[in-house]
This record gives structure tokens, sequence and C-alpha cells, in this order.
């Protein structure tokens, strides 16, 4: 196979299949390798470009116009690392503009540039959105040189020998390694992120590469929280004596973490703590709980998803990160289904009859929005204080 250069090309986007998309360069030179996501949110790239749950994917903006509101430090999703533990490349219809807003401390390109991520813009991204959504997220490399020189052959065969997410776990690369305490609240105008003075319950959230706004979520209930490593194991979990514990999300197979945590969060349910999961977090309970996870044919990659909360009828808004889901036909008869997606009927929630567990597939804390689900903040707070059950 042949690939022909068009004149001009700066930047490229070579999937597993062959097909070589062609534009112009942007952020970071270089290559980068991983899958093909879509996400169809109007705002908040930089919260998504940080979200350490696309680790290994590569991002494709439907939206066209990325960069006007430009970059800062108070919108970084992850607690530290660069594109090693976030997105690796982005898709952009058009090239990003330069930033008009008054939170912006820095330009788009630049910051993209800094932190390594591999820009492609000028592409049709509504085919590429159309080719995801009828064959599944191709594996592919990104790669942006000004000169022009790409290897398409090389490039192609590169991403057709990646193995994919599959059975990679990416939980315990994303994770801090060290335990820190955690006191900043909700983002509001015009202070910003509060410290917060905490008199609730203590928290511990194990972390799999956790998004702060998660951590400010259970912060502005009053929470005292302190995050701990993904492989932290039960017994030092509840050694803290907190008053429940929060699963995060994360990037990867959530089946690829049963050497390390499904057998934790098993030790964790099973000693009556009101548990708390979301995303990867809500996967891996469900494993806990003896259900199955499936990589889904489409993924969920949004802030604009319909979820119904089957335990009060009511539909809310939300945000969605997730490539891999829940079966709802192997969940066992212990477990409620309490939330499920109103765009393709899959399993977005689940709680357990007898115990204060309960999890979401969609994103409560989701900054930059929509913000329907914070509710399940509070849940888990009266969770804790013994108010109302886990469904
Ligand atoms: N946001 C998340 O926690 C993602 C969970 C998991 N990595 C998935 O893709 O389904």
């Amino acid at each position: 196979m042949t690939q022909t250069l068009l004149p001009g090309v700066t930047g490229v986007l070579a999937l597993a299949d062959g097909t070589v998309f062609q534009g112009i360069g942007c952020g970071a030179t270089g290559t980068a390798l991983g899958e093909v996501v879509f996400n169809t949110a109007m705002t908040g790239y930089q919260e998504i470009l940080t979200d350490p749950s696309y680790m290994s994917q590569i991002l494709a903006f439907t939206f066209p116009h990325v960069g006007n509101v430009g970059v800062n430090v108070e919108d970084v999703e992850q607690i530290g690392g660069g594109s090693d533990t976030s997105a690796r490349g982005a898709i952009f219809r058009d090239v990003p503009t330069d930033p008009a807003n008054y939170r912006s401390e820095s330009d788009f390109d630049g910051w993209m540039k800094r932190r390594g991520v591999v820009g492609l813009a000028g592409i049709d991204t509504r085919a590429l959105t159309a080719r995801i959504r009828d064959g599944g997220a191709p594996h592919a490399v990104i790669a942006h040189d000004p000169d022009g020189n790409f290897d398409l052959d090389a490039l192609v065969a590169e991403a057709k020998a990646w193995t994919g997410l599959v059975g990679l776990d990416l939980a315990k690369p994303a994770s801090t390694l060290q335990s820190f305490d955690w006191d900043e609240g909700l983002w509001d105008w015009p202070e910003g992120h509060p410290r917060v003075n905490a008199t609730g319950k203590t928290v511990v959230v194990v972390d799999y590469g956790v998004k702060r706004n998660i951590l400010r979520a259970l912060a502005s209930t009053g929470a005292k929280i302190t995050v701990v490593p993904a492989t932290t194991t039960a017994e030092e979990i509840l050694a803290r004596n907190p008053d429940g514990v929060v699963l995060s999300n994360g990037p990867g197979d959530p089946a690829a973490t049963g050497e390390y945590a499904v057998p934790e969060i098993k030790k964790l349910v099973e000693s009556g703590k009101p548990l708390f999961g979301i995303c990867l977090g809500h996967q891996m309970l469900a494993l806990a709980l003896g259900a199955k996870t499936v990589k889904m044919d489409q993924g969920h990659h949004g802030a604009n998803h319909p979820v119904k909360d089957l335990t009060t009828g009511k539909v809310e808004i939300v945000s969605m990160n997730h490539g891999f889901t829940v079966d709802s036909a192997s969940l066992p008869d212990a477990v409620v289904e309490t939330h499920v997606s109103l765009f393709d009927g899959t399993n977005c929630g689940i709680a357990l009859k007898d115990k204060p567990v309960f999890s979401v597939q969609h994103h409560p804390e989701a900054s930059p929005g929509p913000t329907d689900s914070l509710y399940l903040f509070q849940r888990f707070s009266d969770l804790m204080d013994g108010r109302g059950g886990a469904q």
C-alpha cells in the first residue's frame, strides 16, 4: 500500500485499516499512538484533554471551534502528569483559535505543545466521526511534523501492531503513588476554588486516575478527604476507619485491574462501609459483585447524554466518558440497576439491595457541566450519615 501525501500537509492521522486523514499539524510535534474516540461536548476542551480516563486515546472534537477560551491552571483535571497519563492526541475541524476570555492565562496551541499533546486540524471531523460510529473506535497514530515528512506506511503499520485497550491496565500508571489530603471545593465566581473547612464525614478516595472535580464535589459536601493509591489494600483503607470510600474514575480496561483492585473492592463491600463508585470505579465495583464488563461498540464521550435515574424516574443530562460498560444481564440478584442510558439502554448505575453501596457510570462531578448529577454526592453523604438507602 502506498499513500500519496498531499502538498502542504503538516499533520496526519493514520488508521490501522490504512485510511489516512491529512491536514494541518498543531500542538506538539512527533507521533502518538492510541484509540480514536470522538467527544461531542461543546465546551470544556481543557478539562477533557486533562481527564486521566482518556489515557492512550486520541480525541476528536466534533465541535469545530476550539481554543477560544484559552487555558488556565484551574481547569486541569489531572492531579499530576501530562499527556502520558491523559489524551495523547487531539483532532479539530478548525485550527485552534487565539484566546479571548478573562480566565485565560495562555493560548491553547502553546499549552498543547508544552503538554506534549500532538494535534491535527483541518480534517473532515464529520467523516471521521461517521466512521467511528459505523466501525467502532479505530487504533491510530497521529503525527505532526512542520516539514511534512511522514512515512505513512510505517504509521499505519504501527497503528495495526497495537493490541489496544482491551486487557490493558492503565489505572495503576494513572494513580498517585502517595496518599494525600484534599480540601479544595467546587469553583464559584468570583473567588474560584475555595478551601473547605471539613466538618463532615471522613472519606478515602481510591485514585485510579481521579479527576480533581470529583474531589472538589466531595469536599464541598463537607467531607474530609484522603486520596490513596490504586494499589492500597482494603485492610489499609479500613485501618484509616473512614466513614465512606469512593472508587474513582480512571483509564483502561476495568477487567485488567482484577489482580489488585477488584479483590480489594470485594473486601470493602463485605466490610459494610458506604461505598460510591464513579465510572471505572463503577465498573470495578460491578466486577467485584460478580457482574461482567465488556468493550462497547460505541463508547460514550460527551456532555449531553440523557440518563434515567430509575429510582426517582427523573432524567438527568450528564457528562460521559467511557468505552467499557457493565453488562446489565450479568448483574447478580443482590444488585439493583439504578440508572440507564437513554441513548442505547446500557447500564449507568447500580446499588446493592442490602448494603450502603452504589455507583454510576457517568460523571456526577461533570466539570465543566452539566451539573444535573451533583445530587449523587449528597446521596453518598446521606448514606454515610445513615440517612436514605443506596437506591
Ligand atoms: N471515565 C472513566 O472512568 C472510564 C472508565 C473506563 N476506562 C472506560 O473507558 O470505560
